[in-house]
């Protein structure tokens, strides 16, 4: 690297999941470095301070719930570690900041920290550290266990505040959705056909990441320090449902373990109360789904579908370009050749465009389920808008469909 800024690694991953192990061992194996380290108060600080002395520093940070512009509750350090990192930055000590993020932090606002001015405290860490790696620590052994609880952090006493809604799941998909190395932590505890399928199922969450499996946290230090891995572009286009949407076509036949993927895409409106109907028995084996729906009763805005396990959360994302006055549809238009690209003679933009990923996927059956919701030649004719709309985020709509 040609620049002086400080290297920067941030391990997230659920709680318990191994971080401190993870630490301990590269901080026992770190090629002479001298590694400032961040931890979160909350965390039982298990680190070996004989590790910290030898020219390293050891700080503790508060967690805290933000609001992000797409209106998601996260939970980050971004306060204290802006500050933190801004003081042992200009101490000029340390060759290295490692830092363990709260088990219970989204990875994103953590990387916005480093990636953008923060305007409220004049602080731009992009001038000073380099986000080198984001990792991902996930629990071989608790995963399934984890994935499928349904569980809330509250529920799990977790939560950092009352208003924490979060579900466990929504956390573990969003921890290893944005990540550059994925640490599958805890190996000695699964049988290998076992690791296989989760490393299958982890590797289509996220195709990018380098996976790697560990024992107690021993991964070679190189493969997280000093990688010049991080992106945050790529980073935030790497899910693997991503990937999906944007390669056409796909043989699932040939996956191993039967985890397999497809998009289901339609010019055709839901019927509302028949997608609630099939989204009430939501199929098991569907491990994640995220998309776009075009709802008949809510034909001026598009709405968005985001599952993890048994968690589904589904709501209004934005207008349909097509729905927007003349001007503004063309200016924005302009700037979006894709849409162009793929613009619908009679309904423009509006599609029905969904990711699914899963285990054993009964692709034609599920496709022709949903096929069945979609509104019939016979109710595609009538006005839409009286359809009764029994799917959350109703009461922000207005009755504003029409056939354009
Ligand atoms: N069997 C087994 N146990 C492990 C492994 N790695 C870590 N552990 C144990 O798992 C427990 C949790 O590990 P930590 O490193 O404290 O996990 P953490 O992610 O830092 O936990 P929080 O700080 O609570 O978020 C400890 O008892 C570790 O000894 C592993 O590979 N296999």
């Amino acid at each position: 690297m040609t620049s002086n800024k400080i290297p920067v690694t941030v391990l997230s991953g659920y709680l318990g999941s191994g971080k401190t192990t993870v630490l301990n061992h590269v901080l026992n194996h770190r090629h002479g470095l001298k590694i400032a380290v961040i931890v979160n108060d909350l965390s039982e600080v298990n680190i070996d301070a004989s590790l910290i002395k030898e020219g390293g520093g050891l700080s503790r940070i508060d967690e805290k719930l933000v609001e992000m512009s797409n209106g998601c509750i996260c939970c980050t350090l971004r306060e204290d570690l802006l500050v933190e990192v801004e003081k042992l930055a200009k101490e000029n000590r340390f060759d290295y900041i490692l830092i363990e993020s709260t088990g219970v932090g989204e990875p994103v606002p953590v990387a916005q920290t480093f990636s953008y001015m923060d305007e409220e405290q004049g602080i731009d860490l992009s001038q000073l550290c380099r986000l080198d790696c984001m990792v991902t620590v996930v629990d071989a052994y608790r995963f399934w266990h984890d994935f499928s609880s349904g569980e809330s952090l509250l529920e799990r006493n977790q939560a950092v505040g009352e208003d924490d809604t979060r579900d466990v799941v929504d956390l573990l998909i969003d921890q290893i959705e944005f990540c550059d190395v994925l640490l599958l932590n805890k190996c000695d505890m699964l049988a290998d056909d076992e690791l296989d399928e989760l490393e299958g199922v982890l590797r289509k969450l996220q195709p990018r990441a380098k996976l790697i499996r560990t024992v107690d946290g021993k991964v070679e230090p190189l493969d997280i320090l000093n990688t010049g891995l991080f992106d945050f572009e790529e980073a935030s286009r790497s899910a693997g449902w991503i990937k999906e949407m944007e390669t056409p076509v796909h043989t699932p036949e040939t996956e191993e373990y039967g985890i397999s993927s497809f998009v289901y895409e339609r010019v055709k409106p839901f019927h509302p109360q028949r997608l609630m109907g099939w989204m009430e028995e939501w199929p098991a084996e569907i491990v994640r789904a995220k998309g776009t729906i075009w709802l008949a009763s809510r034909n001026d805005i598009g709405q968005s579908l985001s599952q993890a396990g048994p968690s589904i959360q589904f709501g209004p994302a934005g207008h349909w370009l097509a729905a927007l006055p003349r001007e503004e549809r063309e200016a924005l238009l302009s700037e979006e050749p894709e849409a162009v690209e793929n613009w619908d003679d009679r309904y423009g933009d509006r599609i029905n465009k969904v990711v699914f990923i899963g285990i054993d996927l009964e692709r034609e059956r599920l496709i022709a389920e949903l096929d069945a919701c979609l509104l019939t030649e016979g109710e595609m004719l009538q006005d839409w808008s009286r359809l009764p709309d029994p799917l959350p985020g109703a009461e922000q709509m207005g009755s504003t469909g029409a056939v354009l």
